[in-house]
């Protein structure tokens, strides 16, 4: 492990209990039934775990990184998508004309886009106001999973550095909440193999339909997971040799973000299951990492709910979404706001003059 992985890792710490029994009472005494706020009442104490105290502060302002990636995968025709989508939707996102900008607006969380693997060098037009590109490509694109490692172990370490430095430099810049999001045509394949890898699922159970395939494709999909396993038999005791042997460029990027978030106490929204995957990753890399993260939405992608189950956590949103760009993660920011807000806000029985049972 290199300085910034090895030093993010060993900063990540369990939430803090006090704080979490001080929000824990609150809640008993807010004017509502005693849990008759669900789940929100369980993240409302996570946030206060994390922060280390209660009420914890409000998760805003927001931001979702895009983390865009290419893979050498796609020569398998896993994909209907031609590669190239993945550059044009980055100059899309930095447009703001895409649905993940839209989403954003409307919450009013930011967005940025970063370039970790995109295959062909980016060409984007200055557009004043409009999310701003982080370029720091490691590699243009992955090589082909089903017949190759998918990176090296120096290219992981890089990529998940990225993902470190893009959160810790949100961070920095004021963002209280950060929230994932990707982009590359292939990128389900690379997930499903990591959630195989990292649950112990089979691969016909955690491969699926990406951006749409026919029967005949899945079929192909589901192949090319099992041989990719078969080859590497990644070890899910080396997280970045999982990584490595079956990840992408923004898999490996987002395990870091992940990290990163954790290691600066910042929720981290996950959006679906490329998402998800690298979560596995993080939480194999910092098990307390789990801590930090809140599944922003379970994704149509059967592998999404496989793994949020491994790593122990509810979806807040279950929409039937299968875009990705962190548009289920912004979906979800508000309800996780809201989680925060009611230990700010609410009054209490005594304060209302409301009576008890
Ligand atoms: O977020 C998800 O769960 C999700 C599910 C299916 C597809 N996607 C998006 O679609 C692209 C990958 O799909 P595919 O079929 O090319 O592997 C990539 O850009 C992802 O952001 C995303
Ligand atoms: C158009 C398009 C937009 C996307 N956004 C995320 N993945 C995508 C894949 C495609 C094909």
């Amino acid at each position: 492990m290199t300085t910034l992985l090895a030093e993010t890792v060993a900063a990540i710490r369990p939430l803090d209990a006090a704080a979490m029994a001080a929000a824990d009472a609150r809640h008993a005494t807010l004017t509502k039934p005693p849990g008759s706020l669900g789940a929100l009442e369980e993240l409302g104490v996570r946030l206060a775990g994390l922060a280390g105290t209660s009420p914890p502060p409000l998760p805003e302002p927001a931001v979702v990184a895009v983390f865009a990636g290419d893979h050498g995968v796609h020569a398998q025709r896993v994909s209907p998508w031609p590669q190239e989508v993945t550059a044009q939707m980055v100059a899309n996102f930095l447009a703001g004309g895409a649905v993940v900008n839209a989403f954003a607006r409307q919450a009013g969380a930011d967005v940025v886009v970063v370039d970790v693997g995109v295959a062909t060098p980016l060409i984007t037009a200055d557009h004043d106001g409009q999310p701003r590109l982080v370029a720091a490509n490691v590699r243009r694109g992955t090589g082909d999973l089903s017949v190759e490692a998918a990176l090296t172990r120096d290219e992981a370490v890089a990529a998940i550095e990225v993902g470190i430095t893009v959160g810790n430099d949100l961070v920095d810049a004021g963002a209280r909440c950060l929230l994932t999001g990707d982009m590359g045509i292939g990128n389900t394949t690379p997930a499903a193999a990591l959630i195989a890898a990292f649950t112990g699922a089979a691969a016909a159970d955690v491969t699926g339909r990406g951006t749409g395939i026919d029967d005949e494709t899945h079929g192909r999909k589901v192949a090319v997971v099992q041989r990719a396993l078969a080859l590497h038999r990644p070890d899910p005791a080396d997280p970045v040799g999982v990584l490595a042997a079956v990840g992408g460029l923004e898999h490996a990027a987002l395990a870091g973000f992940v990290l990163g978030a954790a290691a600066r106490r910042v929720p981290v929204i996950l959006d679906g299951v490329i998402a998800d995957s690298a979560a596995l990753a993080a939480a194999a890399l910092a098990p307390d990492a789990v801590g930090a993260m809140v599944a922003g939405h379970r994704s149509a992608e059967p592998g999404a709910a496989i793994a949020l189950r491994h790593l122990g956590l509810g979806p807040l949103v279950d929409l039937g979404l299968r875009l990705g760009e962190g548009t289920g993660a912004v979906l979800a920011w508000p309800i996780v706001a809201s989680a925060a807000r009611v230990l700010h806000d609410v009054a209490t029985f005594d304060s209302a003059g409301v009576a008890e049972k």
